[in-house]
């Protein structure tokens, strides 16, 4: 796993011990309680948790629209914790590009696939619009909603639109969130599957973030947030059996940070009686975690 903190170039999102705090009627919530995430450049990348783990916060954040009340986070680069309000501005419209679940969010009812896309181009002025404009179609497999307005589009077709104009002015990296939250189980499959297309053709450094358990059967690394934290990831890469025939494998990981802490999956904790204190062993090529024998029976007595 790699260490959240190295200042190697190629990381296109990094956030390191990320804390973001909000107040509501005098009552704190730790929406982020020390996340520590790296993306690499040109990865894709999926983000799963339960509700409330923190999940839209992290891409309020990344998105530029949300500060992290602690910690540190770099987006392509650049660190958006001494962003200015333009500098803010030029992030949003150039670096990053966004898909949100609503369609009323990522495109103006009232403009056509084409006009959309030209709209976004234009407030950013990106240059050779209306060729930038077909080939983002074409790449999306949307050419023929071209001249069609949102409400004259499939659900499917209107979110690969968004995707298209997400990408307009070429941003390094896209985040999603939830875009396939008003979608059947099929129609999903075909928009992760576009956001996987312009991933490996365009190489832009993609997160998604989603409540779909499916999504992981698209992508080759999805990261499980739970209370604030990266808590565990699953890694999928094509195996070969002894046969010689490829299949896929998917492996799940705890993540370690970058000071050795890592979270014990609950029901371990709960089926071995850990609490408080475990006991640990370095082995010859691993860790071993024992609960606290004595405390276990010493509750036993107890009861
Ligand atoms: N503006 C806010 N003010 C107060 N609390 C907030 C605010 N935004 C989020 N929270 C709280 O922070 C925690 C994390 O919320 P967040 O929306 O990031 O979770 P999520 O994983 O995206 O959930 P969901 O999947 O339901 O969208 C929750 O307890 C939520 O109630």
């Amino acid at each position: 796993m790699t260490d959240v903190t190295s200042p190697a170039p190629d990381a296109a999102i990094r956030c390191a011990d990320l804390v973001r705090i909000f107040t509501a009627d005098g009552v704190e919530v730790q929406a982020l309680q020390g996340l520590n995430l790296r993306v690499d450049s040109g990865e894709l990348v999926a983000i799963v948790g339960a509700s409330g783990s923190g999940k839209s916060t992290l891409l309020g954040i990344l998105s530029g629209l949300d500060k992290p009340t602690a910690g540190s986070v770099s987006v392509a680069g650049r660190d958006l914790l001494t962003l200015g309000n333009r500098e803010r501005v030029d992030y949003r419209r150039h670096t990053v590009g966004f898909v949100w679940q609503q369609t009323s969010r990522n495109l103006l009812g009232y403009l056509t696939a084409r006009e959309n896309l030209a709209l976004a181009m234009s407030v950013a002025r990106t240059g050779d619009r209306d060729r930038r404009a077909a080939e983002l179609l074409e790449l999306l497999e949307v050419a023929h909603c071209a001249d069609r307005r949102p409400t004259e589009m499939s659900g499917g077709e209107q979110q690969r639109v968004a995707i298209a104009v997400a990408l307009a002015n070429e941003p390094r990296v896209l985040l999603a969130d939830e875009p396939t939250g008003e979608l059947d189980e099929a129609t999903s499959a075909e928009v992760l599957e576009a956001m996987r297309g312009v991933n490996r053709e365009l190489g832009v450094t993609t997160l998604i973030v989603t409540h779909d358990p499916t999504v992981s059967e698209h992508v080759a690394r999805t990261v499980q947030i739970r209370d604030g934290r990266t808590a565990t990831e699953v890694l999928r890469r094509t195996g070969v059996n002894e046969h010689g025939d490829e299949h896929m494998v998917a492996e799940e990981f705890a993540v370690l940070d970058r000071v050795g802490r890592l979270q014990l999956p609950q029901e371990y904790l709960t089926t071995l009686g850990m609490r408080d204190r475990v006991r640990l062993a370095l082995e010859q090529d691993h860790v071993g975690v024992w609960p606290h024998e004595d405390r276990r029976e010493s509750d036993g007595d107890d009861s």
